[in-house]
């Protein structure tokens, strides 16, 4: 750990990480982004001890893995239920990106956030706003399918981040019912070639689902060694119906030991 927060992941680790990561280049003739699916699970798979609750389960060295993940991509996608529960940050800590040691804003992903139903009530205390304030990460997009209220509007706006409204068909429930394509292609528009996709359960589960599976270009887990319990928010995506098949499995598996937790790397395509 060097000053003021900044993280310093080793050389040897990044070798790694290598052929998981986004090519430069490589997406741009296609109308998505590279797509990392990224988390932290236990060992009953889950991402914490239950909705609405933050949980800690990465250990310091796996946490500053997946801060230098964000750095190595453009954006970094989660869902409202993650962005009301951890009131998270969504930048990048690692020494020499903008605002930890680097110029402007370099190496700083944009975090974008789906939320359909505008969910997220945004106040001058919300972490990431005051945070793209102090030049420490940019402001988010929120990608929604609803006519935002007009204070979040300004407060979103008054550090340079917006909503995004998407004509998608949506339910009056809170079932996500944005296409994740929609959802992709609206961020490659912005200029997005790579996506992290953190989490949590809802977002998760519904791009592993077979129906999205196909758009995940790296999946990049961290396991710690801990049983969370049941009613846990969990991983496990749907089974495809009448199926008695896995819902998927990765290949090209490459697995890493970081202090007590391990690190999983594989793709899901052929
Ligand atoms: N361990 C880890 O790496 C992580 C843990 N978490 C944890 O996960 C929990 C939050 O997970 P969830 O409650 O499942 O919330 P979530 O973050 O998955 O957000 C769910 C909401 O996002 C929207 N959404 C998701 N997919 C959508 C789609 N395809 N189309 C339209 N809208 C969609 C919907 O409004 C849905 O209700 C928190 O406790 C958080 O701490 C979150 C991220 C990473
Ligand atoms: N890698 C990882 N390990 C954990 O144990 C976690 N709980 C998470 N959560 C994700 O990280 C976000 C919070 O971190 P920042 O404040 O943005 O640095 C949280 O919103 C989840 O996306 N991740």
């Amino acid at each position: 750990m060097a000053s003021r927060g900044e993280l310093i992941y080793p050389e040897d680790d990044r070798v790694f990480l290598k052929p998981y990561l986004p090519v430069p280049d490589r997406s741009q003739d296609s109308n998505v982004p590279f797509v990392t699916l990224t988390f932290a699970t236990s060992l009953d798979s889950a991402l914490s001890l239950a909705p609405g609750v933050q949980t800690a389960l990465s250990g310091p060295q796996s946490k500053t893995m997946t801060h230098y993940l964000r750095c190595k991509h453009d954006a970094i996608m989660i869902g409202v239920g993650t962005a009301i529960a951890d009131d998270p940050s969504l930048n990048c800590r690692v020494q020499g990106v903008g605002g930890y040691g680097g110029e402007g804003l370099t190496g700083q992903p944009q975090p974008v956030v789906v939320d359909p139903h505008g969910r997220w009530q945004l106040t001058s205390k919300t972490k990431i706003l005051n945070l793209a304030r102090e030049g420490r990460g940019k402001a988010p997009w929120i990608l929604t399918s609803q006519t935002p209220s007009v204070e979040n509007v300004k407060l979103l706006e008054q550090v340079g981040g917006c909503y995004i409204v998407l004509n998608t068909p949506t339910s009056t429930s809170e079932k996500p019912t944005m296409a994740w394509l929609d959802m992709l292609r609206a961020v490659k528009d912005r200029g997005v070639e790579s996506i992290m996709i953190e989490g949590g359960g809802v977002i998760i589960n519904s791009l592993l689902a077979a129906d999205n599976a196909d758009l995940i270009d790296s999946v990049i887990v961290t396991i710690a060694p801990t049983w969370l319990g049941q009613g846990g928010v969990v991983v496990s995506p749907p089974r495809t119906e009448g199926s008695s098949l896995p819902v998927a499995r990765l290949r090209q598996t490459k697995w890493q030991q970081l202090g007590e937790d391990v690190v999983l790397c594989g793709v899901l395509k052929a």
